[in-house]
């Protein structure tokens, strides 16, 4: 399989502080990759760089082959590759209604047939068209991470870039919004890279990951040898001992969580 995804050698510096140095993860199409690590090893600054949003010093960002220089994006890039943040207050402008907030990326990549798509992105997430009219203040945390995903899918991208997309959400309303991604990801075929400092989540929903420490990919991992502890690094072993998810999720039926 192709890779929708290559980053190679990538660095980020702010200032003079050396967020990424020299990360290469390759992202097959159709697959799902984890990055793992402790606060501050650079997940974020990763996607952030894949994104065009954080300041790239050196290396090479590659999606569906196509070379992207510097932090210069096209609109179709923009379009191809979506984010969805971990808090949805941040992203959702509190005084639009749902149906403007999803007629937005449409006008933006100037996309026909609004009143279709909208009721289509508002089943697919599992809301209906009664929720057009309400204002984000009116949603559940969980509701508000569905039209975020929404948002993001409306514009048919093919990788998703996800920020920590559950870890603001209570466990139940969690598992339902992991249960949604992953049945979109199947029927739409999409690439996920997923940042998340909870192991289970990444096991659960990732075919590979990277753990990262000090802006570096120290370890590469199958989740089945995340799940059967089959790892090399202490740094690994400290993560897995310190993420509580994974701990229920190495002793439960992933399909519950
Ligand atoms: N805009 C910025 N300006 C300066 N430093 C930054 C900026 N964004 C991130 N950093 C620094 O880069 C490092 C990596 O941050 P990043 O957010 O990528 O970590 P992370 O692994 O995603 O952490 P967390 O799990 O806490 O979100 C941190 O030391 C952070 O302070």
């Amino acid at each position: 399989m192709s890779a929708a995804l290559s980053v190679e050698n990538l660095s980020v510096v702010y200032d003079d502080f050396h967020a990424l140095q020299d990360v290469s993860i390759a992202v097959a199409s159709g697959g799902s990759f984890g990055l793992v690590g402790e606060s501050g090893s650079g997940k974020s600054t990763l996607l952030r760089a894949v994104a065009g949003l954080a300041p790239v010093k050196g290396g090479a960002i590659r999606v569906h082959d196509q070379l992207l220089q510097g932090a210069k994006r096209s609109k179709a890039f923009y379009r191809n590759v979506q984010m969805v943040f971990q808090d949805p207050y941040g992203s959702l402008h509190p005084r639009q209604t749902i149906d403007r907030l999803l007629l937005e990326p449409l006008a933006i990549h100037g996309i026909a047939d609004s009143e279709k798509r909208i009721a289509r992105a508002l089943d697919e997430v599992g809301l209906g068209n009664g929720f057009r009219f309400r204002y984000p203040h009116q949603l559940s945390g969980g509701q508000r991470q569905r039209v975020a995903i929404a948002r993001a899918l409306i514009v048919e991208p093919s990788i998703l870039l996800l920020d920590e997309p559950t870890s603001a959400l209570d466990a139940s309303v969690q598992a339902e919004v992991l249960n949604l991604l992953e049945q979109i990801r199947r029927d739409r075929k999409l690439t996920f890279v997923m940042v998340s400092h909870d192991l289970g989540v990444v096991t659960h929903m990732c075919e590979r990951l990277a753990v990262m420490r000090n802006g570096a990919v120290v370890e590469r991992l199958t989740s089945g040898q995340l799940a059967s502890g089959d790892v090399h690094e202490d740094y690994t072993r400290n993560l897995m001992i310190a993420s509580k998810g994974f701990v229920k999720a190495r002793t439960a039926d992933f399909s519950n969580i």
